[in-house]
């Protein structure tokens, strides 16, 4: 398996923009905004993660345009790098350079922080009006959902202290997720979303006021998984509270 490109449909770099195109339709990656990094948990170096480039639509990237990092943060391969043979696509101008997304530094905290498989972003209306709903505190909580049962039950391993999926949240438990406020510059969302992930060890998304949302799970398909519940779980909040129902049920 190469950097950029496998015949493999797992391969990291083709799930990332087949993904980003699903995202895509449901809203959540448009104009550019959000996007998603993927590890590759199952390849022979699984320390190896890839990084789609900043500022491209991110239903039409390629797999070609990735960037390839090692953790905690060294890039290998970057899209400008000539030396992999590809050429860049025809129809970007001559002097144009790829950079890595703006999110880079915030899904390495995922990676290196919770020991990720990957790391989903997205700009979600849902996302943004659940953080707008509670503009005054810096947790969203809802219980006794159905949906909530899709999220991990995560705990500290007692011998490595690193936070570990040891089931799955119940009918009746309460999702609590940090609300951190946002920057001006996406990297500069990194230290506030650390600390949140440090201060709040059952979570496995972090919603940033007025932009979006970030999520992660052990690997790809339980962070889409998580991604799509605490959505659904926003969505239905929205109208709840609409509707003047609490949503914490005592
Ligand atoms: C619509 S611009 C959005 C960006 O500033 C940022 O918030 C974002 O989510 C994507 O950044 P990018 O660097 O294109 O991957
Ligand atoms: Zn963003």
């Amino acid at each position: 398996m190469t950097l950029y490109f496998s015949d493999s449909p797992q391969h990291p770099a083709l799930l990332i923009c087949e993904l980003c195109r699903l995202f895509y339709d449901n809203n959540w990656v448009t104009g550019t905004g959000g996007g998603i990094s993927i590890r590759d948990v199952d390849g022979p170096n699984p320390n190896i993660v890839y990084i789609a480039p900043s500022g491209i639509q991110k239903e039409r990237l390629k797999p070609k345009e990735m960037f390839v990092a090692e953790l905690p943060g060294k890039i290998l391969r970057t899209p400008n790098d000539e030396s992999t043979g590809q050429p860049l696509s025809a129809d970007l101008a001559k002097d144009f350079k790829y950079k890595p997304s703006a999110c880079t530094p915030l899904f390495l905290s995922c990676y290196n922080l919770r020991d990720a498989g990957a790391c989903i972003h997205t700009h979600s209306q849902n996302a943004v009006m659940a953080t707008l709903i509670f503009e005054d505190k810096v947790e969203f909580s809802m219980s006794h959902i159905e949906q909530i049962k899709a999220l991990p039950q995560l705990a500290a391993n007692p011998e490595t202290g690193k936070i570990e999926k040891v089931g799955s949240m119940q009918y009746y438990d309460t999702m609590v997720l940090p609300i951190i406020e946002n920057t001006p510059h996406e990297e500069d969302l990194t230290d506030t979303l650390q600390k949140a992930i440090k201060d709040y060890p059952n979570a496995t998304a972090v919603l940033v006021r007025r932009h979006g949302i970030y999520v992660w799970g052990e690997n790809v398909w339980k962070a889409k998984v998580y991604n799509e519940a605490i959505d659904y779980l926003l969505e239905l909040a929205i109208k709840m509270h609409q509707n003047g129902i609490p949503l914490v049920k005592k």
